[in-house]
Protein backbone atom coordinates (compact mmCIF):
# COMPACT_ATOMS: atom_id res chain seq x y z
CA UNK A 1 0.00 0.00 0.00
CA UNK A 2 1.26 4.02 -0.63
CA UNK A 3 1.95 5.67 2.42
CA UNK A 4 -1.28 7.24 3.84
CA UNK A 5 -1.95 10.37 3.17
CA UNK A 6 -3.77 13.12 5.48
CA UNK A 7 -4.92 16.33 3.50
CA UNK A 8 -5.50 19.20 5.70
CA UNK A 9 -7.75 21.47 4.69
CA UNK A 10 -7.51 25.06 6.00
CA UNK A 11 -10.63 26.53 4.56
CA UNK A 12 -11.07 29.94 5.55
CA UNK A 13 -10.58 29.57 9.28
CA UNK A 14 -9.40 32.55 10.62
CA UNK A 15 -6.86 29.83 12.62
CA UNK A 16 -5.30 28.56 9.15
CA UNK A 17 -4.52 32.26 8.10
CA UNK A 18 -1.14 33.72 8.73
CA UNK A 19 1.25 32.85 10.85
CA UNK A 20 -0.85 29.93 12.03
CA UNK A 21 -1.00 28.67 8.51
CA UNK A 22 2.78 28.69 8.92
CA UNK A 23 2.58 26.84 11.99
CA UNK A 24 0.43 24.32 11.17
CA UNK A 25 2.54 23.48 7.77
CA UNK A 26 5.61 23.31 9.22
CA UNK A 27 4.03 20.89 12.09
CA UNK A 28 2.78 18.97 8.68
CA UNK A 29 6.61 18.90 7.44
CA UNK A 30 8.10 17.54 10.68
CA UNK A 31 5.32 14.90 11.58
CA UNK A 32 5.36 13.81 7.44
CA UNK A 33 9.37 13.33 8.07
CA UNK A 34 8.84 11.38 11.23
CA UNK A 35 6.28 9.15 10.17
CA UNK A 36 6.75 8.69 6.44
CA UNK A 37 2.68 9.44 6.41
CA UNK A 38 2.08 11.98 3.46
CA UNK A 39 0.52 15.23 4.91
CA UNK A 40 -0.86 17.86 2.53
CA UNK A 41 -1.60 21.50 2.98
CA UNK A 42 -4.89 22.95 1.27
CA UNK A 43 -4.41 26.80 2.21
CA UNK A 44 -5.64 30.02 1.18
CA UNK A 45 -5.60 30.57 -2.45
CA UNK A 46 -2.87 33.46 -1.99
CA UNK A 47 -0.46 30.99 0.68
CA UNK A 48 -0.03 28.48 -2.16
CA UNK A 49 2.73 29.83 -3.98
CA UNK A 50 4.48 30.55 -0.22
CA UNK A 51 3.75 27.49 1.41
CA UNK A 52 4.93 25.17 -1.12
CA UNK A 53 8.37 27.23 -1.53
CA UNK A 54 8.95 27.10 1.63
CA UNK A 55 7.60 23.35 3.34
CA UNK A 56 8.25 20.26 1.63
CA UNK A 57 4.80 18.81 1.45
CA UNK A 58 2.21 18.84 -0.74
CA UNK A 59 0.48 21.78 -1.51
CA UNK A 60 -3.15 21.68 -2.68
CA UNK A 61 -5.96 24.60 -3.80
CA UNK A 62 -9.24 24.28 -2.28
CA UNK A 63 -10.82 24.62 -5.45
CA UNK A 64 -10.44 25.56 -9.43
CA UNK A 65 -13.36 26.66 -11.52
CA UNK A 66 -14.03 25.16 -15.09
CA UNK A 67 -12.24 27.94 -17.20
CA UNK A 68 -9.53 28.62 -19.93
CA UNK A 69 -7.20 31.42 -20.09
CA UNK A 70 -8.96 34.45 -20.90
CA UNK A 71 -11.47 36.91 -20.39
CA UNK A 72 -12.87 35.60 -17.09
CA UNK A 73 -12.59 37.71 -13.53
CA UNK A 74 -12.64 36.75 -9.82
CA UNK A 75 -12.60 32.64 -11.09
CA UNK A 76 -9.58 30.58 -10.06
CA UNK A 77 -7.26 29.83 -13.39
CA UNK A 78 -6.31 26.08 -13.05
CA UNK A 79 -3.19 27.12 -15.01
CA UNK A 80 -2.42 29.56 -11.82
CA UNK A 81 -2.68 27.07 -9.35
CA UNK A 82 0.08 24.68 -10.97
CA UNK A 83 2.43 27.72 -11.61
CA UNK A 84 1.82 29.04 -7.98
CA UNK A 85 3.28 25.66 -6.89
CA UNK A 86 0.34 23.45 -5.79
CA UNK A 87 0.50 19.58 -6.16
CA UNK A 88 -3.43 18.93 -6.71
CA UNK A 89 -6.54 20.22 -5.88
CA UNK A 90 -9.85 19.58 -4.22
CA UNK A 91 -12.75 20.19 -6.37
CA UNK A 92 -16.46 20.05 -5.61
CA UNK A 93 -16.06 20.09 -2.30
CA UNK A 94 -19.30 20.35 0.02
CA UNK A 95 -18.62 24.49 1.19
CA UNK A 96 -17.88 24.47 -3.00
CA UNK A 97 -20.05 22.77 -5.01
CA UNK A 98 -19.79 22.78 -8.75
CA UNK A 99 -22.24 21.15 -11.62
CA UNK A 100 -21.12 17.51 -12.91
CA UNK A 101 -20.38 19.09 -15.95
CA UNK A 102 -17.74 21.59 -14.36
CA UNK A 103 -16.80 18.63 -12.19
CA UNK A 104 -15.55 17.08 -15.50
CA UNK A 105 -13.95 20.08 -16.62
CA UNK A 106 -11.93 20.87 -13.55
CA UNK A 107 -11.14 16.60 -13.71
CA UNK A 108 -10.02 17.47 -17.20
CA UNK A 109 -8.07 21.10 -16.48
CA UNK A 110 -6.38 18.97 -13.81
CA UNK A 111 -5.17 15.71 -15.72
CA UNK A 112 -3.90 18.04 -18.78
CA UNK A 113 -1.80 20.45 -16.28
CA UNK A 114 -0.88 17.51 -13.89
CA UNK A 115 -2.29 18.28 -10.98
CA UNK A 116 -3.45 15.66 -8.92
CA UNK A 117 -7.45 16.05 -8.62
CA UNK A 118 -9.27 15.15 -5.04
CA UNK A 119 -13.43 15.33 -6.13
CA UNK A 120 -15.29 15.75 -2.77
CA UNK A 121 -19.12 13.80 -3.00
CA UNK A 122 -21.57 13.38 -0.22
CA UNK A 123 -22.81 9.74 -0.77
CA UNK A 124 -21.67 6.65 -1.94
CA UNK A 125 -23.92 7.51 -5.57
CA UNK A 126 -22.15 10.77 -6.25
CA UNK A 127 -19.02 8.65 -4.99
CA UNK A 128 -19.50 6.15 -8.16
CA UNK A 129 -20.41 9.15 -10.52
CA UNK A 130 -17.19 10.96 -9.38
CA UNK A 131 -14.90 7.91 -10.17
CA UNK A 132 -16.25 7.31 -13.65
CA UNK A 133 -14.49 10.90 -14.29
CA UNK A 134 -11.15 9.42 -13.92
CA UNK A 135 -10.16 11.47 -10.70
CA UNK A 136 -6.65 10.73 -8.65
CA UNK A 137 -9.01 10.41 -5.35
CA UNK A 138 -12.45 10.50 -4.68
CA UNK A 139 -13.12 11.56 -1.10
CA UNK A 140 -16.36 10.77 1.00
CA UNK A 141 -17.82 13.40 3.46
CA UNK A 142 -21.14 13.27 4.77
CA UNK A 143 -21.89 16.92 5.05
CA UNK A 144 -23.85 16.86 8.44
CA UNK A 145 -20.62 15.49 10.33
CA UNK A 146 -18.34 18.45 8.55
CA UNK A 147 -17.31 20.44 11.49
CA UNK A 148 -19.35 18.16 13.88
CA UNK A 149 -16.66 17.29 15.95
CA UNK A 150 -18.23 13.52 15.34
CA UNK A 151 -16.21 11.11 13.45
CA UNK A 152 -17.57 9.47 10.14
CA UNK A 153 -15.55 6.77 10.86
CA UNK A 154 -17.36 6.15 13.84
CA UNK A 155 -20.78 7.71 13.42
CA UNK A 156 -21.16 6.30 9.53
CA UNK A 157 -18.16 3.52 8.56
CA UNK A 158 -21.04 2.35 6.27
CA UNK A 159 -20.95 4.80 3.59
CA UNK A 160 -17.35 4.73 3.87
CA UNK A 161 -17.42 1.22 2.94
CA UNK A 162 -20.07 1.90 0.76
CA UNK A 163 -18.10 4.47 -1.17
CA UNK A 164 -15.14 2.40 -1.47
CA UNK A 165 -17.14 -0.69 -3.01
CA UNK A 166 -18.68 1.62 -5.52
CA UNK A 167 -16.08 3.73 -6.22
CA UNK A 168 -13.91 0.49 -6.91
CA UNK A 169 -16.31 -1.29 -9.20
CA UNK A 170 -16.46 1.85 -11.49
CA UNK A 171 -12.75 2.65 -11.94
CA UNK A 172 -10.41 0.65 -9.34
CA UNK A 173 -7.55 2.97 -10.35
CA UNK A 174 -9.27 5.63 -8.21
CA UNK A 175 -8.14 6.10 -5.28
CA UNK A 176 -10.65 6.57 -1.86
CA UNK A 177 -10.29 9.76 0.87
CA UNK A 178 -12.95 9.84 3.61
CA UNK A 179 -13.29 13.02 5.85
CA UNK A 180 -16.01 14.84 8.08
CA UNK A 181 -15.12 15.19 11.73
CA UNK A 182 -11.88 13.05 11.64
CA UNK A 183 -10.09 13.79 14.95
CA UNK A 184 -8.01 10.69 15.62
CA UNK A 185 -5.40 8.01 14.66
CA UNK A 186 -8.37 5.61 15.42
CA UNK A 187 -10.32 7.21 13.24
CA UNK A 188 -7.79 7.30 10.36
CA UNK A 189 -7.22 3.89 11.36
CA UNK A 190 -10.91 2.99 10.58
CA UNK A 191 -10.93 4.72 7.55
CA UNK A 192 -7.94 2.89 6.29
CA UNK A 193 -9.01 -0.69 7.54
CA UNK A 194 -12.29 0.08 5.29
CA UNK A 195 -10.15 0.47 2.14
CA UNK A 196 -9.25 4.10 2.35
CA UNK A 197 -5.96 5.78 1.27
CA UNK A 198 -6.29 8.44 4.04
CA UNK A 199 -8.24 10.96 5.29
CA UNK A 200 -9.31 14.79 4.40
CA UNK A 201 -9.89 16.53 7.78
CA UNK A 202 -9.85 20.26 8.62
CA UNK A 203 -11.32 21.96 12.30
CA UNK A 204 -9.38 19.48 14.70
CA UNK A 205 -5.92 20.70 12.90
CA UNK A 206 -6.79 23.75 12.35
CA UNK A 207 -8.60 24.90 15.62
CA UNK A 208 -6.24 22.96 17.81
CA UNK A 209 -4.34 24.66 20.29
CA UNK A 210 -1.21 22.32 19.71
CA UNK A 211 -1.97 21.36 15.44
CA UNK A 212 1.68 19.20 15.75
CA UNK A 213 0.45 16.84 18.70
CA UNK A 214 -3.14 16.06 16.82
CA UNK A 215 -1.12 15.78 13.84
CA UNK A 216 1.03 12.82 15.65
CA UNK A 217 -1.89 11.06 17.11
CA UNK A 218 -3.17 11.16 13.51
CA UNK A 219 -0.87 9.13 12.39
CA UNK A 220 -0.25 7.07 15.40
CA UNK A 221 -1.56 4.04 14.60
CA UNK A 222 -0.56 3.44 11.07
O1 LIG B 1 -12.21 19.51 3.98
C1 LIG B 1 -12.40 19.03 5.07
C2 LIG B 1 -13.68 18.52 5.48
O2 LIG B 1 -14.76 19.29 5.09
C3 LIG B 1 -13.77 18.03 6.90
O3 LIG B 1 -13.84 19.10 7.80
P1 LIG B 1 -13.77 18.76 9.39
O4 LIG B 1 -12.54 17.92 9.57
O5 LIG B 1 -13.71 20.08 10.03
O6 LIG B 1 -15.02 18.00 9.70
Amino acid sequence: MDSPFILVNLKTYQEGMGSNAHRIAAAAETVARESGAVIGIAPVFTEIHPMSHHYAIPVYAQHIDAITPGAHTGHILPEAVRSAGARGTLINHSERRLTLADIDACVQAARRLHLESVVCTNNDSTSAAAAALGPDYVAIEPPELIGSGVSVSKADPGIIERSVNAVRAVNPDVKVLTGAGIQSGECVKIAVDLGTCGVLLASSVVKADDPEAVLRDLVSML
